[in-house]
């Protein structure tokens, strides 16, 4: 089976939780590729132990990383734990990285209930196939299908 492919992301408030939900899933997470942005990733691999692919922190390009690497279908899964709270500079890469998820009909948890639902869900596993763009759009399902 090819390992799935995750980006974690925690804005600053998030970043304990996003520690402790690693920690908890530490099991899970070890088996899969994992990719972040850089403040976030450092926790994570010294507090939990994993091992993580390090891109940009989030303010410096990270989030513009990793909306790339969704476009290009490197990326089969991100948990992005997002503080609605505080205005972020780097807002347009935030925004760019949620639309390209949607877009490209990648799962995104933006909080830890989500993260926990889609981490435990019986399909985790056979998340690693891409759609492309714009398939899960009505106007390009086959004529006949509901
Ligand atoms: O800003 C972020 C997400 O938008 C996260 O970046 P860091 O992990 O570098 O703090």
């Amino acid at each position: 089976m090819t390992r799935l492919r995750i980006a974690l992301i925690a804005h600053d408030s998030r970043k304990d939780a996003m520690v402790d939900w690693a920690f908890y899933n530490r099991e899970t997470l070890a088996d899969c590729t994992l990719w972040a942005t850089s403040t976030t990733g450092t926790r994570v691999q010294k507090q939990v132990g994993l091992s993580v692919n390090m891109l940009r922190s989030g303010p410096l390009g990270g989030d513009a990383q990793i909306g790339a690497m969704i476009a290009t279908s490197e990326l089969d899964v991100v948990f992005f734990f997002w503080d609605q709270l505080t205005p972020q500079p780097h807002d347009v890469d935030i925004r760019t990285l949620l639309r390209l998820a949607v877009l490209y009909d990648v799962p995104i948890a933006c909080n830890r209930r989500s993260a926990d639902l889609l981490i435990s869900s019986p399909l985790f596993n056979n998340l690693n196939y891409h759609h492309g763009p714009r398939s899960g759009h009505a106007e390009e399902r086959p004529v006949g299908n509901a």
